[in-house]
């Protein structure tokens, strides 16, 4: 009987024809990871996102009920992946396909669930094939901080996620220690 572990690895064709730089979108301009592509919402709560003319990218997030940590607060992980999720965007905003080399959050309020939060992210730098982000999560409308966010982005060629298809499969073959 087959199982979750000998499903074939090869990206399925939601993914074909896929330059991963102009991934499916939202109607409000949320670009949706595989997952969320499948079920047709970004699941961690972003619903709208817009570059502006001045660089900054702004994004509209809801934290979801089923990601509440204490009494009606997020869960530090949902805070920690919409800012990786936010901040990653910014790349592909301008068109290029990145993942997060790392990541550094600073957790400066409790965020409380089902309330409508902005986080705004920006390039402070780029160097080579490295984009160097931050941004901020704040409370609407007042515009308290509720989280920081840092961390840098890598450039990659639309190979990336076969290479690691490959790399796997040798990792596999190399059997156990
Ligand atoms: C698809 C549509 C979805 C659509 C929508 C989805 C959006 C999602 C947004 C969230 C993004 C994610 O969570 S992405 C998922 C989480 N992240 C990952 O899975 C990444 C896993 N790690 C890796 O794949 C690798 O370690 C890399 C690519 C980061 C680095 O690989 P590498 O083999 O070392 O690459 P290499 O060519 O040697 O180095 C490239 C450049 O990166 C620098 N570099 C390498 N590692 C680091 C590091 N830890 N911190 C800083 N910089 C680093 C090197 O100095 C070099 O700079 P220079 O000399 O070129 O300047």
């Amino acid at each position: 009987m087959r199982t979750d572990d000998d499903r074939p690895r090869t990206p399925d064709r939601r993914w074909a024809g896929s330059d991963f730089q102009d991934p499916p979108r939202t109607g409000g301009g949320v670009a949706l990871c595989g997952a969320c592509h499948a079920a047709g919402r970004c699941r961690l709560g972003v619903q709208r996102e817009r570059l502006d003319d001045t660089g900054n990218a702004w994004f509209h997030v809801t934290c979801p009920r089923d990601q509440e940590g204490g009494p009606n607060v997020a869960h530090g992980g949902w805070t920690a992946a919409v800012m990786d999720e936010c901040l990653g965007h910014v790349p592909l905003l301008n068109r290029t396909l990145s993942v997060t080399a790392e990541l550094s959050v600073s957790f400066v309020k409790p965020v409380p669930v089902d309330r409508p939060v902005q986080v705004r992210a920006w390039v402070d730098r780029r160097e080579g094939s490295r984009w160097y982000i931050a941004g901020e999560m704040s409370l609407l409308p007042g515009g308290a901080v509720l989280a920081r966010a840092s961390g840098i982005w890598v450039a990659r060629d639309p190979g990336h996620f076969d290479r690691h298809e490959k790399w796997l499969a040798q990792q596999d073959s190399a059997g156990s220690p």
